[in-house]
């Protein structure tokens, strides 16, 4: 584009002096500027049958300031409840909450990751399973499907119930009428992830602090990942800024020394998330080097911390809210479960249905990935056709679970807490889609149900809980922020241990 003005400049200067250069010069840019716009509002640009707010057909800068400011699921769903089941969100990018599309969108042999994924890679290391498309994440989420499969999760889960018992010690250690939650839980998913990846202990719930400030790292790389995502072409000049640059070098160099750790102490053969992540078993043609272990083990503290720990404060958050809902899975849980049992065995947890509709529940109105990433046509490809749209090429798609899991197509009284919905045999499992969908979908979803109902089943078992005295419930969920995964504020919990034998747990 800029060529032209110069060219023109070039030849101009000759004949005229430099004001009128820069006269010209506006004059051009504004008039390049106007047609733009004109054609992206106009009927002829290839999105324009999307209905689509003014400022959406013209700008993604709307969006992505919506982004910064950690509320780009509820604007997405503003605009859904205005404009319906398709939106065009930016001038090449629509939203689908039309449910067989996005099934279509997610599904193999639907589109790929798009460029958005580039910005939670940097060029100082080797790309993690997220940041990849086509073969090579075909070849990556082979070696992650190992380390998830029901044989594997079952080698992990003396460590989830470790940690999941010291949770409950510590909550019983320091139990006073107002503990923050969601500090503990943060301390608890992190220190396991530690185990699972690293072999390593970052003792948060010990030392009951994060010491190192690695959950603010996690958050800050997250949320700066997805900001500069919505900017494609601004990727690799936003990653070259200092700041930027350091977190994710920090990172790196934690994880490395991490994985020296584990290589160094824990022995040879256990089967922890590092070792099908490093391919210990010598399964692959070709082993990962150590660089790509070590981002894939990042990757996993970073997926499975926050989701998990952001899943758990909403479902206390919902069960304290709805008294009867809590009494009810109360009653089933000491049912099935009797005092003196172990409140880990997973022949016992399938019998908990009701306990099992809440977590759905929970899940269904507070996604953790409430925007989900996005999927893309890229320019070298041609149109698509999904479910009956032409999508040019060159479009970006958005699946926001938030807006889907609230449709009232799909979900009659969609913003109720309705556990019963999940109970009467009839799941609207077509729209529920908290783990996305499809060749990337959530690898970690066994890894994640299996972890979140061992340390929730102790944690009914062990305590009475209420909210704390003086504790604005209603207004939690406002704090929620979508920077890529939902962040929260404090949740104070009175917490009463409760007569059983717990201690024996
Ligand atoms: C409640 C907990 C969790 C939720 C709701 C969740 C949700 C998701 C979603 C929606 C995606 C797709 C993102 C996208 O398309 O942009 C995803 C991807 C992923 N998740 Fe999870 N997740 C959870 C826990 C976990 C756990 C425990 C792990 C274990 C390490 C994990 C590892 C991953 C990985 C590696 C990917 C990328 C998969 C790929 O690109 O093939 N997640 N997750």
């Amino acid at each position: 584009m800029l060529p032209s003005p110069l060219l023109f400049s070039y030849l101009a200067a000759a004949h005229l002096c430099s004001s009128d250069l820069l006269y010209t010069y506006v004059v051009f840019l504004c008039s390049l500027g106007l047609s733009i716009v004109v054609y992206r509002l106009s009927p002829f640009h290839p999105l324009a049958q999307f209905p689509a707010p003014t400022i959406g057909k013209i700008t993604q800068l709307w969006t992505f300031w919506k982004t910064l400011q950690g509320y780009k699921y509820l604007y997405h769903k503003s605009l859904h409840d205005r404009y319906g089941p398709y939106v065009r969100i930016g001038p090449n990018a629509i939203s689908v909450i039309d449910a067989p599309t996005v099934r279509e969108t997610l599904s193999r042999g639907g589109l790929e990751k798009g460029r958005y994924y580039e910005a939670g890679r940097h060029n100082s290391t080797p790309p993690p399973i997220v940041c990849l498309s086509g073969t090579p994440h075909t070849d990556k989420r082979r070696v992650w499907n190992r380390a998830m499969t029901a044989a594997a999760i079952k080698e992990y889960e003396p460590l989830v119930a470790k940690r999941a018992r010291e949770f409950v010690a510590h909550l019983r250690r320091d139990q006073h009428d107002s503990i923050d939650f969601v500090a503990w839980v943060d301390f608890f998913a992190l220190d396991l992830m530690g185990d699972l990846a690293f072999g390593g202990e970052f003792k948060m719930m010990k030392d009951g602090r994060d010491a190192d400030g690695l959950g603010k790292q996690i958050r800050w790389f997250v949320k700066a990942s997805n900001v500069v995502g919505q900017v494609p072409w601004l990727i690799s000049t936003l990653q070259s800024i200092p700041g930027v640059d350091h977190v994710v070098k920090n990172i790196n160099s934690f994880g490395q020394n991490l994985a020296k750790q584990r290589i160094e102490n824990v022995a040879v053969g256990t089967k922890d998330l590092w070792y099908h992540l490093a391919d210990e078993a010598g399964i692959e043609k070709t082993k990962p080097t150590l660089e790509n272990s070590v981002a894939d083990g990042i990757v996993a503290i970073v997926a499975a911390s926050d989701t998990v720990a952001s899943t758990l404060c909403s479902f206390i958050w919902f069960l304290l809210s709805h008294r009867d809902y809590y009494d009810r899975l109360q009653t089933e849980l000491d049912s099935v479960i009797a005092d003196g049992e172990d409140p880990f065995d997973a022949t016992k947890h399938q019998g908990l249905n009701f306990f099992s509709a809440c977590l759905k529940e929970t899940l269904r109105l507070h996604p953790p990935l409430p925007s989900n990433g996005t999927r893309q046509i890229s320019h070298s490809q041609p149109a698509r056709i999904i479910a009956g749209k032409l999508i040019p090429s060159g479009t970006t798609v958005s699946t926001p679970a938030y807006s889907l899991h609230r449709n009232p197509e799909y979900f009659p009284d969609p913003d109720q807490f309705w556990p019963e919905r999940w109970l009467q045999g009839n799941e609207p499992s077509l729209a529920f889609l908290p783990f996305s969908l499809g060749p990337a979908d959530c690898v970690g979803q066994r890894l994640a149900k299996r972890e979140m109902s061992m340390v929730l089943c102790i944690l009914f078992k062990s305590f009475h809980l209420e909210f704390a005295d003086e504790f604005n419930a209603e207004a939690w969920p406002s704090g929620r922020r979508d920077f890529f995964v939902l962040t929260r504020g404090p949740l104070y919990v009175k917490m009463t241990p409760r007569n059983v034998n717990t201690e024996q747990l």
